[in-house]
């Protein structure tokens, strides 16, 4: 098999740079272009100058030079980059495999109707560790349907931008359809001051932000005399970016479609 070649959008960031380092050392790979915004500190440098190698890629800001030669896009920026490099993945026909969270409504209607012209997989997270769990999840939902209050915890780094994340707001969406409820109607995302009494039908999510937190996940079932927590814990980026490479496999039968990562591990 020829190696997938792959471009980086966010090539600079954290999840941009540990992708890089996945790519190099996937011999079914190949590091095709490198994305980030312009006046970003990498623009004009070797993509992986920071593993102290020559890749032979610069990183660029214009979509036409980064993109020339990529036949995937992995895209982990901001919503409004990601929505930027999908007009333009769909009008070349680049695949995409987008970790970027934080979408509104019309941003995910926008990749859906993106996914008619190409391949997409978009997933919150991309570990197969979180994505087991969610099969946890809908497995326990299930046998936790009455008499149990169903709390959503997560923890990140300082630098994160969005809250709650992407895969709080996935499992609380795994943990409300298994129970038949609506998290737009059930989610409570803040509580302050004289709340009354705990609605049994809610699903809460409480966020905390520090220091270098990778991410953790707890969803919590609290009954009358027990307990049960459900808990990920990521202690590196790694296991993202693997999921990622795994995804680019996955959608290279692919013309077009949308999928998450239940579809490229089999889980669904
Ligand atoms: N699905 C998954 O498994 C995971 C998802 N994520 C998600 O990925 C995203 C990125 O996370 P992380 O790598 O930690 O973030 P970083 O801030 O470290 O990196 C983001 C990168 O995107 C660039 N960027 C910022 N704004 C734009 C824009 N408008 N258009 C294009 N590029 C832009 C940044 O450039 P500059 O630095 O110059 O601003 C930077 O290179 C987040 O949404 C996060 O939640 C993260 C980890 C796992
Ligand atoms: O921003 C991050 O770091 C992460 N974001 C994703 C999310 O919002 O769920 C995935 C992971 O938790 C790391």
């Amino acid at each position: 098999m020829n190696p997938m070649k792959i471009a980086v959008a966010g090539a600079s960031g954290r999840m941009g740079r540990m992708l890089i380092e996945a790519i190099r050392n996937d011999a079914d790979a190949q590091l095709a272009g490198a994305l980030d915004v312009p006046g970003s500190i990498g623009i004009g440098t070797d993509a992986a100058a920071f593993l102290g190698h020559d890749s032979g890629v610069k990183i660029a800001s214009d979509f036409a030079t980064a993109l020339a030669d990529a036949q995937y896009l992995i895209d982990f920026t901001r919503p409004e980059g990601t929505l930027a490099h999908l007009e333009y993945c769909a009008a070349h026909g680049i695949k995409m495999i987008i970790g970027t969270t934080g979408f509104d409504a019309a941003g995910k209607a926008a990749i859906a109707a993106a996914a008619e012209k190409i391949a997409i997989v978009f997933a919150p997270n991309m570990s197969v560790g979180v994505n087991v769990t969610m099969k946890l999840l809908e497995l326990a939902a299930k046998n936790f349907s009455e008499g149990y209050d169903i709390e959503i915890i997560e923890a990140h780094h300082r630098h994160k931008v969005d809250a709650p994340s992407g895969t709080a707001l996935q499992m609380g969406e795994v943990v409300a359809k298994a129970l038949g409820r609506d998290l737009n109607e059930v989610g409570v995302f803040a509580r302050e001051g004289v709340t009354g009494p705990r609605d049994p039908s809610s699903i809460g999510f409480a966020t905390i932000r520090g220091g270098d937190i990778v991410g953790d996940h707890t969803v919590l079932f609290a009954g009358i005399g027990e307990r049960i927590e459900i808990s990920h814990k990521s202690s590196s980026r790694a296991s993202y970016a693997s999921g990622s490479l795994r995804a680019a496999r996955f959608l290279a039968e692919r013309e077009r479609g949308l999928f998450d990562m239940q579809d490229v591990l089999g889980l669904r």
